[in-house]
């Protein structure tokens, strides 16, 4: 433990930097260094030239590991890696990996850039896997069947994989329902929630097709549809009340370049992937507003807060909040271009006008209704939440991004929660 415990960087202490000085910190817990203190530097903003932080020579570093504690260090870490490794292999021998042989057919609803990568991705699980799309226009890749025909699509099919977005799924299912077998599990991919009823895909799939038992699994987290094309390594998380379906869903999905956990906390994941939409568009303001990365930090933490303090509200776990569907996904949405919806924000912060930007898009920003559920969902749990309720106002044109972030700035300045 001690030998973990070596700093990396030892300092040499400039002579105008005193033990008064803001920038040195002492550590008492640190064994005694003979002769030399130790001077870590937090901010060296308007230290004069030269640097007052010159780095020792390594011959003089009193810290310096011997050749005997840096063997005992390298054991360490290589007894901890051989134990992860151990621990996975015997997890993967344990496993059960008969679904993706048992499984004959995949139904895709959905041909937009996710039900199409996912088709495709499915399809290179297995060379002798069925995968059916049902789209409206049935041009696509050639390892991929396509049909407008919902009977054909879905016949036989073990699972259905729903890429349709939130806002159009309910008249989509029950326009295929008479075609849908009752134990069909549905695999949604689909991240938001429905503009007047507020419901989840967990609530509008089985709602839509008139049959609350119909298997339900929500997948979610940080996956650009460019990256998982490009067989990027990617970790999503699979949410299901049933624990054996979601293992299932995960043998059929993962492979080298695809992770998947699983959850029992479908709340918490449907709610994490939607609201991360919306704050998306929060981070693409600030963005397009240049208003720098401290702001950038502070919204994004805060919109964590928001979303935190309303899916626990609702049952979920805060650990979902903190794992790939929350904090994964936000971040890969909030600080990346690729994601449309940050790409709304950030047209929106350099002073563009929302029907303007929706119009030149051929693609889905799930943010841009879910914002005005959410509110309506805050206030049934009774919880508050400043920046999301502010994207709200600005799709409403009720707000301009700059007063909202004058708003913003002036609420009370309360204790963190
Ligand atoms: N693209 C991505 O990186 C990811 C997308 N998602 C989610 O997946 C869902 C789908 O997204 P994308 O495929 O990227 O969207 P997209 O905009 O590329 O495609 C949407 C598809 O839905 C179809 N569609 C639109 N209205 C329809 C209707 N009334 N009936 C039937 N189909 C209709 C469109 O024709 C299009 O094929 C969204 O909820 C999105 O948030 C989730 C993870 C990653
Ligand atoms: O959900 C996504 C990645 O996980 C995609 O985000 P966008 O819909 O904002 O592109």
């Amino acid at each position: 433990m001690e030998a973990l415990l070596e700093p990396v960087f030892v300092f040499k202490l400039n002579p105008s930097f005193t033990s008064k000085n803001p920038y040195t910190v002492h550590f008492p817990n640190l064994p005694k260094i003979p002769s030399k203190p130790l001077v870590v530097a937090t901010c060296c903003a308007g230290t004069p030239s030269p640097s007052p932080l010159l780095p020792q020579d390594s011959d003089q570093n009193p810290l310096q590991l011997s050749p005997d504690r840096t063997r005992d260090r390298r054991k360490v870490v290589r007894i901890a890696w051989e134990k992860l490794v151990r621990w996975s292999r015997s997890w993967r021998s344990k496993a059960k990996t008969d679904v993706l042989e048992r499984t004959k057919k995949v139904v895709v609803l959905g041909g937009g850039s996710f039900g199409t990568a996912m088709a495709a991705h499915v399809a290179n699980r297995k060379a002798q896997m069925e995968v059916s799309m049902l789209v409206r226009d049935p041009a696509l890749p050639e390892n991929v069947t396509a049909t407008s025909d919902a009977k054909t699509a879905l016949l036989g099919a073990d699972y259905c994989l729903h890429a349709v977005p939130v806002q159009f799924s309910t008249s989509f299912l029950e326009g295929i329902a008479e075609h849908v077998d009752p134990g069909l599990p549905f695999i949604s991919l689909s991240k938001g929630l429905e503009l007047n009823t507020l419901r989840m895909m967990s609530q509008i799939i089985p709602q839509a097709l008139k049959n609350p038992r119909q298997p339900f699994i929500a997948l979610s987290g940080p996956s650009f549809v460019l990256e998982l094309m490009n067989k990027l390594p990617t970790a999503m998380v699979v949410a299901s009340k049933d624990k054996k379906l979601a293992h299932a869903v995960q043998q059929l999905l993962s492979c080298s370049h695809l992770r998947i956990s699983t959850s029992r906390d479908v709340t918490g994941v449907e709610i994490a992937g939607a609201l991360k939409n919306v704050l998306a568009i929060a981070a693409g303001i600030v963005e397009g507003m240049n208003l720098g990365n401290n702001s950038m930090a502070a919204l994004v933490a805060q919109g964590c807060s928001e979303i935190r303090w309303l899916a626990t509200k609702m049952g979920g776990k805060p650990a979902t909040i903190t794992g790939l569907s929350g904090t994964g996904d936000i971040m890969l949405t909030c600080f990346v271009n690729l994601s449309r919806n940050k790409r709304v924000g950030v047209r929106l912060g350099s002073g563009e006008k929302l029907e303007d930007i929706l119009s030149s898009m051929n693609q889905v920003a799930e943010g841009v209704s879910t914002a005005g559920a959410v509110i309506a969902l805050a206030q049934k749990y009774n919880v508050k939440m400043p920046v999301l309720t502010a994207v709200a106002r600005i799709m409403d044109s009720e707000l301009t991004p700059k007063k909202a972030v004058l708003e913003l700035m002036s609420l009370p300045q309360v204790e963190e929660v």
